[in-house]
């Protein structure tokens, strides 16, 4: 069944499942939404399914189960108005090699049966430092210049939603802030845009809400602000002024570790902890080391990253 419509949701998937006809289950019944004019990032290790997931709802792969709207657009029964929504950055690169940079993005537009609009299209062939190339052949582009063909490419129809899977893999640091750049711009504009990435530290800087996904399954949806301060940890580090040989007794109360051959204590709590348990904070910590005689030299706070939670949560049960 159809999600009620709700009009904060631009993509809603529901019970979508992929069984490849190799008999690879590669989805499990998902459930998703996505809301307008946010930036969501779907992470997963490898195989885990983001690609298979961002080819249903293009439409480029058929989903064995299940129902997805874009814009209350089923992309089965509605597939043309479906598609007129959604822009799509693939993670290979393929496109019309002979044509030139200019050809591709006019010929895409008409595609989508939008009338030309060459003003925007040498906006959008601007904003992604392409405008000098526009006659060149796409073939006769670098890797990188490619790349931004390609999204040039995806944003020629003005697409409400803005697929890119893994736009950042292998490109240089100068490409990688432009593209960020321009997902800003877009969203500024109210465009939705949905990508997957390796590199967390990205969703970690440029996500709204994070998604991650193992095993063809979606194991969490979070705002990436709850998120991080809800599975975040947060460290402190006690650099001593005499190593240790042992923790002593009287620090028994406190969840600390020894390290660096005992010059260093490290104490882990939750960040999500705003008020500890009744004698284990820091300052507890700290007088408990005073009155123990245990003189240190420096402190340091550390939390946890958007990347320690995911391995966290991707790792294999033991
Ligand atoms: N056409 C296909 N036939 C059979 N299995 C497939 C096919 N396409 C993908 N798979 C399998 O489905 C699983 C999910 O693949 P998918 O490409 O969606 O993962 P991913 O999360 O995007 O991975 P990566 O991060 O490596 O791109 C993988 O085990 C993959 O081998």
């Amino acid at each position: 069944m159809a999600h009620p419509p709700d009009p904060g949701t631009i993509i809603a998937v529901s019970g979508v499942s992929k069984t490849y006809a190799s008999g690879f289950q590669a989805l499990k019944h998902i459930d998703l939404d996505i809301r307008r004019g946010e930036i969501f990032a779907l992470l997963g290790p490898n195989g885990a399914g983001k690609t298979t997931l961002i080819s249903i709802i293009c439409g480029i792969v058929r989903a064995s189960g299940g129902t997805v709207l874009a814009d209350g657009a089923d992309i089965v029964r509605d597939f043309r108005v479906a598609r007129t929504k959604i822009g799509l950055v693939p993670q290979e690169l393929t496109t019309d090699a002979f044509e030139s940079v200019w050809d591709t993005v006019r010929y895409s537009r008409g595609l989508f049966g939008k009338p030309p609009a060459p003003d925007y299209l040498e906006k959008v062939l601007k904003d992604l430092s392409l405008w000098d190339k526009r006659d060149t052949r796409i073939r006769a582009l670098s890797g990188g210049m490619k790349r931004r063909g390609m999204i040039a490419k995806a944003l020629s129809h003005e697409p409400e939603i803005l697929f890119l899977d893994e736009p950042t893999a292998g490109v240089d640091v100068e490409l990688r802030r432009d593209m960020w750049n321009m997902v800003r711009g877009l969203r500024a504009r109210g465009v939705t845009i949905i990508l997957t990435t390796h590199y967390i530290e990205e969703a970690e800087e440029m996500a709204d809400r994070v998604g991650v996904i193992r095993k063809g399954e979606i194991i969490l949806v979070e705002d990436k602000r709850t998120l991080m301060r809800k599975l975040g940890q947060r460290q402190l580090t006690v650099h001593l002024q005499q190593p240790l040989a042992a923790l002593p007794a009287t620090l028994a109360a406190f969840a600390l570790t020894l390290a660096d051959d005992g010059s260093t204590l490290v104490y882990t709590f939750d960040a999500q902890q705003d008020t500890p348990p009744e004698g284990a904070g820091i300052a507890d910590l700290l007088r408990t080391l005073d009155s123990a005689g245990i003189g240190y030299r420096d402190l340091q706070t550390a939390e946890s990253s958007l990347e320690d939670i995911f391995v966290q949560l991707v790792k294999e049960p033991a």
